[in-house]
This record gives structure tokens, sequence and C-alpha cells, in this order.
């Protein structure tokens, strides 16, 4: 009998795509022996300030970034909708299309894990997929107490344990990269060199299209 497929999801703003999210997304998909490990642009993130760069330029970061990476993919689902990119509704859509056997992993760096109790119905992010929480070496190490009954009820220590299609909650603690968009951004409006925090292609596209200079 065949396994039932297995598809990861990483959301972001990608304000650009780096070799942090890549380098996670790519050790997850080995470590979770996942079919496919979708990158999803957000449109218009409920929670920030508006990017920088435009979602068509993002897209196509994001696009350059997997384009030798069979199992790496883009999923511009959200930047078709005309409202905030909330996850739960992105969830909900692949679910209908994905159907319930699919295992069903939505990958959060530990900073966006942290804000999880700000999130659109929040409650119900675990009913359509289990959640891995990516390590960052920047961030603060305590979770804030409306996430402690969660955690406590939901996580599971190895996350190659992780059973049925969803609910359950895992960390992974893959290669740590102290890089972030933040810091990308900024070193190209100072008129520094991002090379080897984002991939060639990125870089490239960066380059030819004039983004972030100051
Ligand atoms: N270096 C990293 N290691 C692990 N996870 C990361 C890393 N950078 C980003 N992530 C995670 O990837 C997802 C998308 O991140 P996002 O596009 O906001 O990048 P960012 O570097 O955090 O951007 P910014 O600095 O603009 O906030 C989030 O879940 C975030 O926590
Ligand atoms: O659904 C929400 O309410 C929600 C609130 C904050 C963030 N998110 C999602 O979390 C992902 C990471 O966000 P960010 O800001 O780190 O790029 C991205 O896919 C966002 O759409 C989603």
């Amino acid at each position: 009998m065949s396994r039932p497929r297995r598809i990861g999801i990483l959301g972001g703003t990608f304000d650009p795509v780096h070799i942090g999210h890549l380098r996670a997304a790519l050790e997850v998909t080995e470590l979770m022996e996942l079919d496919e490990l979708r990158l999803i642009p957000s449109a218009r993130p409920p929670h920030r300030d508006t990017p920088s760069s435009s979602a068509q330029d993002r897209l196509a970061m994001v696009r350059c970034a997997v384009q030798d990476l069979p199992l790496l993919d883009v999923d511009a689902r959200e930047l078709a909708r005309d409202k905030p990119s909330y996850t739960l509704d992105t969830l909900e859509s692949l679910r209908a299309e994905l159907g319930a056997e699919c295992q069903l992993y939505l990958l959060l760096g530990w900073d966006a894990f942290c804000g999880l109790p700000t999130w659109h119905r929040w409650g119900e992010l675990l009913d359509h997929c289990h959640i891995l929480v990516l390590q960052r070496p920047d961030a603060d190490s305590e979770a804030p107490e409306a996430l402690r009954n969660l955690l406590a009820g939901r996580s599971v220590a190895d996350p190659q344990a992780l059973v049925g299609a969803g609910g359950q909650i895992a960390f992974v603690w893959q290669t740590p990269m102290a890089i972030s968009a933040t810091q990308i951004r900024q070193l190209l409006a100072s008129g520094r060199s991002v090379r080897f925090l984002v991939p060639d292609a990125v870089l490239a596209y960066i380059t030819a299209h004039g983004l972030y200079r100051a």
C-alpha cells in the first residue's frame, strides 16, 4: 500500500528569499522525506508593514531560488487572493485540493511560531496540518504564555514520530543560520554585498531590477 503524500509548506514575505529559508526547506524535506515543499509568498502580510519589493518581484525571486531544486516548488495562491494572506485560508484551500489523507507540514521559524496567538483563527490551524518549528539562532528562547498549553498537549519530541494528516507540533534543529531578510535589505541599502546570503540567481535578479537600493 502506498503511503500518504507528504507536503511541506513555508509561507513568508520573502523580501527577499535567502539561504536561511532555503537551507531549512531543504533539510526539512530530507528529514521528513517530503514529496514536495512549497514556498508560498504572502501577498499582503496581515501583521507587518508593506514589503519593500512588489509581490511580482518577491515571487520571481522565489522562483529563481528553487529553479534547480526538484522537490522545492513555488505556490502563488496567496498572490491571487485580494485580501490579507491568512494562513488558515491557505491551509483550507490546500486541504480541499490535496485530500484528507495527505500529511501536511506547516514550517514556521521560531519567531513566527511565537506570534501564533495573534493569527487569524489560530486555534484551527492544527485541524489541517502538523507544525514544524524551525530553530532561529537570532530569536528569544521563551515561548509566550498563550502557547504553553498547546505545546504541552500537542508537541512531540521527534518530528519523525508525527502521525496522521495533522494535529501535532515538533521542533526541528536544522543548521542554524542567523540570517534575516531585514539584514539583507539593510546591507543592500548601504551598498554592501549580499553574495552567499542569497542564491546567485536571486542576487542577479536583485541587481538587474535595482531592488533594495537606498
Ligand atoms: N534564518 C532563518 N532560519 C530559520 N527560519 C527562518 C529564517 N529566516 C526566516 N525564517 C522563517 O521563514 C518564514 C518566512 O520568513 P520571512 O520571509 O519573514 O523572512 P525573515 O528573514 O524573517 O524576514 P524579515 O527580516 O523581513 O522579517 C518565517 O516562518 C521565518 O521565521
Ligand atoms: O494567518 C495569519 O493571521 C498570519 C499572521 C502572521 C503571519 N502569517 C504567515 O506567517 C508566515 C510568515 O510570516 P512572515 O511575516 O515571517 O513573513 C507568512 O506565510 C504569513 O502569511 C499568518
